[in-house]
């Protein structure tokens, strides 16, 4: 009898492996301002566009939310493998977990793994927990997420990819996130979704059918910009890891990628 079956979890600790990763170990506790003017000293226009985003991440994450990740099991979840689990009650708008992985080249298509995830302000890159990174790499798919990933910019760099919580989550909740795209974590478009959520279940090949004002929320979702936090530097002194954008991430950018090495100097 499987574990699922038996109703037994199993509780799991990923390896860890200390190799260069995206990750930073504080969150900005404040969302200040618009990104038009988050680029400071510039006069590039905001990547929102006309239909400002602000308000929409002003209201998916909440200004107290901080830097520090909730408790968190790795279960079995039924026929999906392992999962992400709540320890504790997380409230709609926190922090939940932060994921991290290398940040690798996508020769091919095919590439994404199982824990890889691809990258929308840097197209030919994905974030890749296979070898190294954290719990985050169990999180799976639902059709009606709790949580949502998002890729965070500061400073018109990737700072962090973390994981926010959209609903209040129970104590004993899975972890959910819409991977929205079919290549997304080795998501093969022909395996059935399990995640339960009928009649809202709509597998992440089926995403065409989601509508605009969907797509735009998303859109802004994935372009969440915020200002650094006062002790930006020390922060970045960790940041092994970088992608630093000649210009603006917007459509058509002109995009740079560097490297750094274990002391922090450009490669
Ligand atoms: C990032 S991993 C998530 C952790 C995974 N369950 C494990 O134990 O390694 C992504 C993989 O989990 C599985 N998965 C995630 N969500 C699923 C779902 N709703 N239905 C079926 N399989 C799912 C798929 O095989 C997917 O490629």
């Amino acid at each position: 009898m499987s574990d699922s079956e038996s109703g037994q979890h199993e509780p799991f600790e990923p390896p860890v492996q200390w190799k260069f990763f995206l990750r930073r170990s504080v969150i900005p506790e404040k969302l200040l301002g618009c990104l038009g003017s988050a680029i400071s000293g510039s006069d590039q226009q905001c990547l929102c566009g006309k239909q400002c985003f602000c308000n929409l991440v002003r209201s998916l994450i909440s200004l107290d939310a901080t830097c520090s990740s909730a408790p968190l099991s790795i279960l079995r979840s039924g026929g999906k493998g392992y999962g992400l689990f709540a320890q504790r009650a997380i409230a709609a708008g926190s922090f939940v977990t932060e994921f991290t992985g290398e940040l690798v080249k996508l020769v091919a298509e095919g590439d994404l793994g199982r824990y890889s995830i691809p990258l929308r302000c840097a197209p030919h890159f994905v974030l890749d927990a296979g070898a190294c990174g954290g719990k985050a790499r169990f999180v799976n798919h639902s059709c009606k997420p709790n949580s949502v990933m998002v890729e965070w910019l500061s400073s018109a760099k990737l700072d962090c990819a973390p994981v926010i919580a959209l609903t209040d989550i129970p104590s004993g909740q899975e972890i959910t996130i819409d991977y929205k795209e079919p290549s997304t974590f080795g998501w093969d478009e022909e395996q059935p979704c399990l995640c339960g959520s009928s009649p809202e279940c709509h597998p992440p090949h089926a995403l065409l059918s989601y509508g605009m004002v969907r797509s735009w929320a998303e859109e802004a979702m994935f372009y969440a910009v915020v200002l650094p936090p006062q002790d930006g530097d020390a922060i970045l002194e960790q940041q092994i890891w970088d992608v630093d954008f000649g210009v603006h991430p917007g459509p058509g950018a002109q995009k740079h990628l560097r490297r750094r090495d274990m002391e922090g100097s450009w490669l």
